[in-house]
């Protein structure tokens, strides 16, 4: 579902969102909006439409949205969480903070979401040809291959993967990224100048324009190195006792791998907490995994399985936005990047900015 040939196939939706997002701006030129609340919606239905398709529609699908939205920073919230029954085990029955307690509600809230799709698409026929990847999972159920069997809960899961792992990090990296470049206006004028040469303002942004944007390319590999949306990357844990540089991890042991602390070591990086996209032009930087110094999306078999997707929404979303308008905040004050630490690093305050049409045609917002 998440290979670059699948995600062109679905451009439209992509497409299609970030249209409705643009368009809804727009109504709100001159005045405050919370960006990345739209950036976050709009993610949100791009992956829960190729999750689920046209399943849910109209009115239904706004509100499965929203409880989606409340359900997710909840859980984020608590995935994050120093929880006291880590640092001492003999205190876990116990759940002093509750934090236990309160997420098997949150999980029994998300299951409720997802059972609710499940059987709306298995009242229909899970036969027909579809290419949404809940009847492709429930197709591969229904085949039952004894080898890897594919359980219900299995499927709930690969679904819970896809709209915690997807949503969050996406929205608030290009959130992070637009206020670095308010407060750094001749990086966002540098961006404007790329995007205008390329599109021109005759014309709205497509998927297509993305490879011919290196220095926007830049800004966001600078985005991931100075704000990655996962910092401690997800915890792994070993299935047997092994040894990496020298020290050994025991099997079952929870290790945190501190991408944040490794995007900021003044050996590896010059002057480390500068906002500065010129450090990737033409450099040897990729998020492949393969270079333990810069890995935003992870490394090895449990690398991220979404970056083709986060890199064109990122670029796609983040280049509408500086083509379409100029932003400025209410007061005119530089913006406040400090970061808030969960497991999903997002800003401590929303970016509320206000929006001015920079396009002549008042027909390519609709
Ligand atoms: C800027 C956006 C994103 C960032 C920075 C990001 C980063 C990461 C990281 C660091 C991991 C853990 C890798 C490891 O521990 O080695 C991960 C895992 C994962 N991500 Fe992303 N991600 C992003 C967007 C997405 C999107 C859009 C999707 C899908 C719609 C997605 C789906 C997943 C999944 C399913 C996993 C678990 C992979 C596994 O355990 O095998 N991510 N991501």
């Amino acid at each position: 579902m998440l290979s670059c040939a699948t995600l062109d196939t679905v451009y439209a939706l992509r497409r299609n969102e970030l249209r409705q997002m643009i368009k809804y701006i727009h109504s709100q030129a001159g005045k405050q909006v919370n960006v990345g609340q739209q950036l976050f919606l709009s993610v949100l239905n791009v992956i829960t439409n190729m999750l689920w398709g046209g399943t849910v529609k109209g009115d239904e699908r706004a509100g499965v949205g929203a409880e989606f939205r409340k359900v997710i920073t909840e859980i984020t919230g608590f995935l994050g969480m120093p929880n006291l029954s880590d640092f001492y085990p003999g205190l876990a029955r116990f759940d002093l903070q509750g934090i236990q307690k309160k997420s098997k509600v949150l999980a029994q809230r998300f299951d409720a979401i997802f059972e609710k799709m499940i059987e709306q698409r298995r009242l229909n026929d899970i036969r027909s040809e579809s290419k949404d990847f809940l009847q492709f999972l429930l197709q591969l159920k229904g085949q039952g291959d004894a080898r890897t069997p594919l359980t219900m809960t299995h499927i709930k899961a690969l679904l819970m993967d896809m709209v915690v792992g997807g949503s969050d990090t996406t929205s608030n990296t290009v959130e992070f990224a637009l206020a670095e470049m308010m407060n750094k206006p001749e990086v966002l004028r540098k961006v404007q100048e790329e995007v205008d040469r390329v599109v021109g303002k005759n014309r709205v942004v497509e998927e297509s324009d993305i490879p011919n944007l290196p220095y926007l390319y830049a800004v966001m590999k600078e985005q991931l190195r100075l704000h990655p949306a996962l910092p401690l990357l997800v915890p792994h844990c070993p299935s047997e006792t092994c040894i990496v540089g020298g020290y050994t991890i025991p099997k079952g042991a929870r290790v945190f791998i501190n991408v944040w602390a490794i995007h900021r070591d003044p050996s590896i990086w010059e002057n480390p907490s500068d906002f500065r996209p010129e450090r990737f032009i033409d450099s040897k930087w990729d998020y492949s995994g393969n270079d333990f110094n810069y890995f935003p999306f992870g490394s090895g078999r449990r690398i991220c399985a979404g970056t083709a997707m986060a890199e064109r929404m990122f670029m796609f979303s983040l280049a509408s936005l500086v083509h379409s308008f100029d932003w400025k905040t209410a007061d005119g004050d530089n913006i406040d990047l400090a970061e808030k630490f969960g497991i999903v690093l997002k800003k401590k305050t929303p970016l509320v900015a206000i929006p001015t049409p920079r396009l002549s045609d008042a027909s390519l917002y609709t």
